[in-house]
């Protein structure tokens, strides 16, 4: 089956393996002529950079490159991103990598132009408003992960090397005007990012679709999302090469960044202060917290994962969904506790200050207090 086509839901999407050769039209699409790669340290070397690298030059476009990003990218990343976007003279930015590079790259076009602390427009009320957006600048979007959706996304996350928080910067000029998703691009990605990546795009639609918020549509996308997962994640995972597998994969990555408009919930918010404080990496922190999560939910979410279990072909409904993902996480070699991941409960306090303030909270179907965020931390340590 040839997976291939031209998409805009929520964005122009130039879906298809090899597709990255039709960077320098994206370039056009988006009006640059200058752009500044941004990807991460682990990126910067491999073939596939240098090969977008080749393409770019080739069109005309320049070698421009940062690549001084961390996982869990951070403020410091940003300001050097900036000021090596500035000395350059580039009128736009390719966003290059996983979430990191992703996030990342949408951050520098964003605030290469803004004069407030970045802090400012955090994802509260309407802070966006407070940005220039005439001073934003186009941003093409490459994943090479297959997981955080941020390719469709119009927030990054940015953790405050400071205070040690991991804070969701909102515009909507940040949604990258085009995105190329070549799967191709994501054949090298080790084992355990594979499954971690993955099994993030996982909880984006079991978390949606567990939201209290009213919103059909995406709904049913997270629903089908669930599937992609479920039939191709284990398929990449036993051989990263097998194109059709990643290729249903960087789908499942993009709508599950869709479906999350209707809301995350407590996966998300536990993981994002563990990700702040222990530099673990997201998806597999998430793929951990999950069977505690559902369980905690258990009181809200029983008729609806009832018909996902129907429709996903898993048996005995909900009960049969939370034994499942047990299972899932097993298959992917993924730990029982975050102990094993070098969390501590040392932290406890500001884990659970961490999660109490994340935007996430909002999201989930039972509501969260100190208390009971106390204990499902205790459950995933
Ligand atoms: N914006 C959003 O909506 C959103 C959603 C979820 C997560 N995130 C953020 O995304 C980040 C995590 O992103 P991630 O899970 O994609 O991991 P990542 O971007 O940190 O990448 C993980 C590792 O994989 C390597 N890698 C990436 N692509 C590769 C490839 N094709 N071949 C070989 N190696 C490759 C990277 O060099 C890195 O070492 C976190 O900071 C998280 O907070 C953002
Ligand atoms: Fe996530």
């Amino acid at each position: 089956m040839m997976l291939q086509g031209n998409w805009s839901y929520p964005t122009a999407m130039k879906f298809g393996a090899g597709r990255i050769k039709e960077l320098p039209d994206a370039c056009a699409q988006a009006g640059m002529k200058r752009p500044l790669l941004v990807t991460d340290k682990g990126l910067a070397d491999l073939p596939i950079t240098k090969g977008t690298l080749d393409i770019m030059e080739a069109a005309g476009l320049g070698r421009g490159i940062f690549a001084e990003v961390d996982p869990n990218p951070s403020e410091i990343n940003l300001h050097a991103g900036v000021d090596a976007y500035k000395a350059g003279g580039h009128d736009g930015v390719i966003a290059f990598g996983g979430g990191s590079g992703l996030d990342l790259g949408k951050m520098v076009a964003f605030y290469a132009g803004q004069n407030r602390p970045i802090w400012d427009f955090e994802d509260i009320g309407d802070w966006w408003t407070r940005a220039d957006a005439d001073a934003i600048a186009p941003i093409i979007a490459v994943p090479t992960t297959a997981g955080t959706g941020s390719e469709v996304g119009r927030a990054s996350i940015i953790t405050n090397s400071v205070t040690h928080e991991k804070k969701i910067i909102f515009h909507p000029k940040v949604l990258p005007s085009v995105v190329i998703a070549d799967p191709e691009l994501t054949v090298g990605m080790p084992k355990f990012i594979t499954a971690g990546t993955g099994l993030d795009a996982f909880a984006h639609c079991v978390e949606a679709y567990s939201s209290p918020h009213y919103h059909p549509m995406s709904q049913g996308i997270a629903l089908e999302g669930m599937r992609l997962v479920i039939d191709y994640l284990p398929r990449a995972y036993a051989d990263g090469t097998d194109l059709e597998a990643r290729a249903h994969m960087m789908s499942a990555a993009a709508m599950g960044a869709t479906a999350f408009q209707k809301g995350l919930g407590a996966i998300h918010a536990l993981s994002h202060p563990v990700g702040a404080i222990f530099n673990t990496h997201h998806g597999t922190t998430n793929a951990v917290c999950m069977p505690a999560v559902l369980e905690f939910n258990a009181s809200e979410i029983t008729d609806r994962f009832d018909r996902a279990a129907d429709y996903l072909g898993i048996n005995g409904g909900f009960a049969g969904f939370q034994k499942f993902v047990q299972n899932f996480n097993d298959t992917f070699e993924i730990p029982r506790k975050l102990s094993e991941m070098g969390v501590s409960a040392d932290q406890m306090n500001s884990l659970v200050e961490g999660a109490i303030k994340d935007p996430s909270c909002g999201g989930n179907p039972v509501k969260l207090t100190q208390g009971n965020l106390r204990a499902l931390f205790d459950a995933v340590i």
